[in-house]
Parts: C-alpha cells; sequence; structure tokens
C-alpha cells in the first residue's frame, strides 16, 4: 500500500469527533428552536390576512422538522445541514418578500445568515449566504415586486448593518477554522509517527489493530477473504554479528523494499517486530497469498545484500493464512504464526500454509 492510501486509512481513522457532534448539536438546537419559533409565528400571523407569510412559515418549520427528526436516523449524512442552510435562505427571503409580522421581517435575516453560516461548512457558506443576500437586495430595490414596503432610510441601515455582521461571522468563523485545520495536521502527524516504523517507513503493528483491522471489521465486503503472510528473516542475528547492528538496518531496508515490489498497491507490509513483517492481502484467496508469498521469497532469495565490500545472500521464511470472514481473522493470524514456525523447522526459506 503506498504511502498516501496509508495517509487516507489513516485520515478516515483520525475521526474528528468533536467537530461532527459540534455541527449535530448545532443542527438539533437550531433546527427545534428555530422550526418552533416558526411555528409560534405563522400561529401568530393567522387571522392577519397574511397567507403568504403563515404559508411560508409552516412550511419552513415543516421542512425543519422532517430534516431534523432524519438526521438522527442518518447521523452521518450531510446532506441535512445544506438543506437547514436551504431553509433558512428560503425562509429569510419569504421574510422580506411578506414583511413578517407588524412589517419585522428584516431583524429575522441575520439570525438566519448566521445559522447558515454554522450550519452549513464554510466554503458552501459562503455561496448560501451571497445567494440569499444577492436575492435580499434585488428585493429590497424591486419593492414594487413584494408586498413589504420598507422606506430608504431602513433599507441602507438594514444592508450595512448586515454587510459588517457577514464579514464579522466569516471572519470569526475563518480563524476557528484555520485553526482547527493547524490541530488536525498536528495530530495527523502525531498519529503518523505512532503508526509507522521509523527504520524502515513501514506501518506498525498499532497502524494494523488501531486502523486497520478496525477498517476491515467495518467494511468486510471489501476486505474479505484477507490472507495474511508473516515473514521472518532466516538468520538475521549472524548478519548482525558478523556486521554489525547499522548493516543489518541497511538489510532490513533492503527486504523491506523487495517485499514491496512484490506485492499489489493494495497490499499492506507493516513490521510486527525486529525482523518479522506481516503482509496482508485484502480480497485474496489463500492460493493467491501463497502466489504473492512465494514471488517475495524468490526475490528475497535472488537479490543479496549488496553494500561495499559485503555481499551476503539472504532467504526468509513464510507463514500463509487466510480469514475467510471478520470472524476467524484474529484464529487466522495465529495460523499464519504457527504456519512461519513450521516453515522455520522445515529448514526455512520457504513458504508453509
Ligand atoms: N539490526 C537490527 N537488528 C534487530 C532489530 N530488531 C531486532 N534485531 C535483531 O534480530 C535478531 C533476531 O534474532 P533471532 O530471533 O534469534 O532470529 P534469527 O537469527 O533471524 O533466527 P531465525 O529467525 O530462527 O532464522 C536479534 O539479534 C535482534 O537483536 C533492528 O531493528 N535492527
Amino acid at each position: 500500500m503506498d504511502y498516501s492510501s496509508l495517509g487516507k486509512l489513516l485520515r478516515s481513522a483520525q475521526q474528528d469527533e468533536a467537530e461532527a457532534k459540534r455541527r449535530r448539536l448545532t443542527l438539533y438546537f437550531i433546527s427545534y428552536v428555530g422550526g418552533t419559533i416558526m411555528a409560534f409565528m405563522a400561529w401568530l400571523n393567522v387571522g392577519n390576512n397574511t397567507p403568504l407569510l403563515v404559508g411560508t412559515l409552516t412550511a419552513s418549520a415543516a421542512v425543519v422538522y422532517i430534516n431534523v427528526l432524519l438526521s438522527h436516523i442518518f447521523p452521518r449524512v450531510d446532506v441535512f445541514y445544506y438543506v437547514g442552510g436551504l431553509v433558512a435562505m428560503f425562509t429569510v427571503n419569504g421574510l422580506v418578500y411578506t414583511g413578517g409580522l407588524n412589517n419585522t421581517g428584516l431583524y429575522f435575516v441575520f439570525p438566519l445568515l448566521f445559522l447558515q453560516i454554522i450550519v452549513v461548512r464554510f466554503r458552501p457558506a459562503l455561496i448560501y449566504v451571497s445567494v440569499t443576500l444577492a436575492i435580499t437586495t434585488f428585493m429590497l430595490y424591486n419593492q414594487e415586486n413584494i408586498i413589504a414596503q420598507y422606506s430608504d432610510e431602513h433599507v441602507s441601515r438594514f444592508l450595512i448593518s448586515t454587510l459588517c455582521f457577514v464579514c464579522v461571522a466569516f471572519i470569526g468563523e475563518n480563524f476557528w477554522h484555520q485553526s482547527r485545520k493547524e490541530m488536525l495536521k498536528e495530530n495527523f502527524e502525531r498519529m503518523r509517527q505512532a503508526n509507522t516504523d521509523p527504520l524502515t517507513k513501514l506501518p506498525n503493528r498499532r497502524f494494523l489493530e488501531a486502523v486497520f483491522f478496525e477498517k476491515a471489521m467495518q467494511d468486510p465486503a471489501t476486505y474479505f477473504p484477507l490472507s495474511a503472510v508473516v515473514v521472518d528473516i532466516d538468520h538475521f542475528k549472524k548478519i548482525n554479528d558478523s556486521y554489525g547492528h547499522d548493516v543489518g538496518d541497511q538489510v532490513l531496508i533492503h527486504v523491506t523494499s523487495l517485499m514491496k515490489e512484490a506485492v499489489r498497491s493494495s497490499d499492506v507490509v507493516a513490521r510486527t517486530g525486529g525482523e518479522e513483517f506481516l503482509v496482508l492481502f485484502p480480497h485474496a484467496t489463500l492460493t493467491q497469498a501463497v502466489k504473492l508469498a512465494e514471488t517475495m521469497r524468490r526475490l528475497i532469495e535472488e537479490r543479496p545484500f549488496v553494500a561495499g565490500d559485503i555481499n551476503h545472500p539472504i532467504t526468509a521464511s513464510f507463514g500463509v493464512a487466510t480469514a475467510l470472514t471478520d470472524t476467524n481473522l484474529h484464529a487466522s493470524l495465529k495460523q499464519a504464526d504457527d504456519n512461519l514456525y513450521k516453515a522455520k523447522n522445515a529448514g526455512r526459506n520457504r513458504v508453509m500454509e
């Protein structure tokens, strides 16, 4: 698996739960409070001979309630936030068009715009608010086409204060957005370090357990049958003893690059111990995994470690097993381990299934 795919997996594991919760709770709060206010205002206006205003408020309240109820059922779906923003746009312009109760419609524009900014993500919010304000401004300068009538003074005051308000709200949102991005970047870097072996730059055991296996359990159709190959370099201690630890390290890097050369881009090569590796083949049968392990074994055998005066043949032993479903993942990892020991006992430099 290449660096960017591993990064993607890590990023998906770094779920920004706090931000998701903030958005979800904001949507719930705004929808229940806002929907109730809209319904109440609609009820207040019944009998005032303002059917369009009553209709706008009732329709908005109904859509807000349905939207929030659906968002409880599908909490991970983003569309409800955008629907919330659209309802705000519709309500703002309905209020501007009709004038609202006793011509107070313009005063409700501020909170509704603010709701749009916090419910919809930063960039889409720029579009939502711009479109909402463009329609509002058009109506205010073409009052012959709308029901409400506002004085020039009223319109100027409203537009200037709205502009200031929107700028301040976006500046605040932008700073929050930037600092959150920085925080996520730092957090990601820490996570990357914790999940990577510093010598070979391969993912480590922690990555497999905390990220990869979790992901595989969540999406078994993509990952299973999941084949595992445990790889152990033969007589590695001798290399360390003969040439020193630094050369041993270079041999580990050499073997890593050979294994990466042999596998597919969707496979994961991880370093799980000193001279032990675990290679995972998502969606691969036992036969395919044995074939890939054999390719790795041959490649390692055929390409000795060469550095300066050193030309040292390397071999490795392989234990293979396949988990057909997520329920036997751990049993098959253990089986792959057992098969590795069989390969060692049978004379090394071989693949055992
Ligand atoms: N250079 C280097 N050596 C390491 C590292 N981690 C573990 N080792 C060494 O790897 C060697 C493993 O030795 P053994 O477990 O006896 O295995 P082996 O010599 O490969 O023998 P078999 O596995 O039975 O073929 C030990 O000497 C460890 O010190 C490392 O990061 N770098």
